[in-house]
């Protein structure tokens, strides 16, 4: 049985996290913590894996302070920057305990995984491309985590295929060409009704390629945080890991 604690219990992700940690038949629920409860109650003596979804201010000093505490954790929260995951890796080099893990995936939609993973496979054959992420009005972050990631991946294999700048005459520009991420265009669109979608669009001339991905409800990303927490638990991914991509076999 692998025991899960869950940080962000109370939350809109937290809450089903716990409940999908009750339905497996490999887990159990250690502690289901939430805002202002002692994070110190969690100790490998109870807990094999934790599950953080909190907020993007809070999850790398919850992170850093489990890693500390000696358990492994697996990160959906937002937030991430290039400088908060290199604190992530000097924690896990001082860590108490042989072979610890964190796990970081900005998206644990199947649906957003592959979605990503077509993108990357399109980017080099493609002038444009720019990403368009909507999501429900009560999210906090802009542009999301999925589309900042979505970008750079975008960004990445342009630059290894040799492509240069994308065109673009715009002269003036009041914010609607959205931010620009690694060289990528990103949209963000907040409207009540919606959960978490995101369309990668790439254009050549006379022709477009557009990827979609839906979530429509939170247990889309359920499936994901448990073979997280598998994958975590078995020990096989010591250090620091970034994108379910690694545990599907793309
Ligand atoms: N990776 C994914 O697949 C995925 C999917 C959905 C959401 N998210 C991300 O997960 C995060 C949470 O989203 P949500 O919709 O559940 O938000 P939410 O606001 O519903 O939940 C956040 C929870 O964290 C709690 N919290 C705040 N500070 C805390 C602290 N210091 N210690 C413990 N708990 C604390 C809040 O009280 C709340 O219950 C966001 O960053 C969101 O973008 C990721
Ligand atoms: O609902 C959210 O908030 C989501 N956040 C993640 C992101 O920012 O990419 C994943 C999708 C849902």
């Amino acid at each position: 049985m692998i025991r899960v604690s869950v940080v962000g219990a109370k939350g809109r992700m937290g809450s089903h996290v716990v409940e999908a940690v009750n339905g497996a038949a490999d887990a159990q629920l250690a502690l289901a913590l939430d805002a202002g409860d002692d994070l110190t109650a969690i100790t490998p003596d109870n807990t094999d894996v934790v599950v953080e979804f909190t907020v993007p201010s809070v999850s790398l000093g919850n992170v850093l302070a489990l890693v500390k505490q000696g358990v492994d954790v697996v990160v959906g929260t937002t937030g991430w920057t290039d400088d908060k995951l290199d604190q992530v890796r000097a924690a896990l080099a001082e860590a108490p305990r042989e072979g610890q893990s964190v796990f970081i995936a900005p998206n644990f939609a199947i649906s957003a995984v592959l979605a990503d993973h077509f993108a990357k496979v399109a980017a080099p054959y493609f002038e444009s491309a720019e990403v368009i992420e909507l999501h429900h009005p009560t999210k906090v972050d802009a542009p999301s985590g999925t589309a900042i990631h979505t970008a750079q991946a975008i960004g990445e294999a342009r630059r290894a295929a040799g492509l240069g700048d994308m065109p673009d005459a715009t002269e003036t520009d009041g914010g609607s060409r959205g931010q620009v991420v690694d060289g990528v265009h990103v949209h963000a669109v907040r409207l009540r009704g919606l959960n978490a979608h995101e369309e990668v669009l790439f254009g050549n001339a006379g022709e477009q390629l557009t990827i979609r991905a839906d979530s429509f409800d939170r247990i889309s990303f359920m499936p994901g945080v448990l073979l997280a927490v598998r994958k975590v638990a078995s020990g096989a991914f010591p250090g620091l890991t970034v994108g379910l991509d690694h545990f599907l076999d793309l």
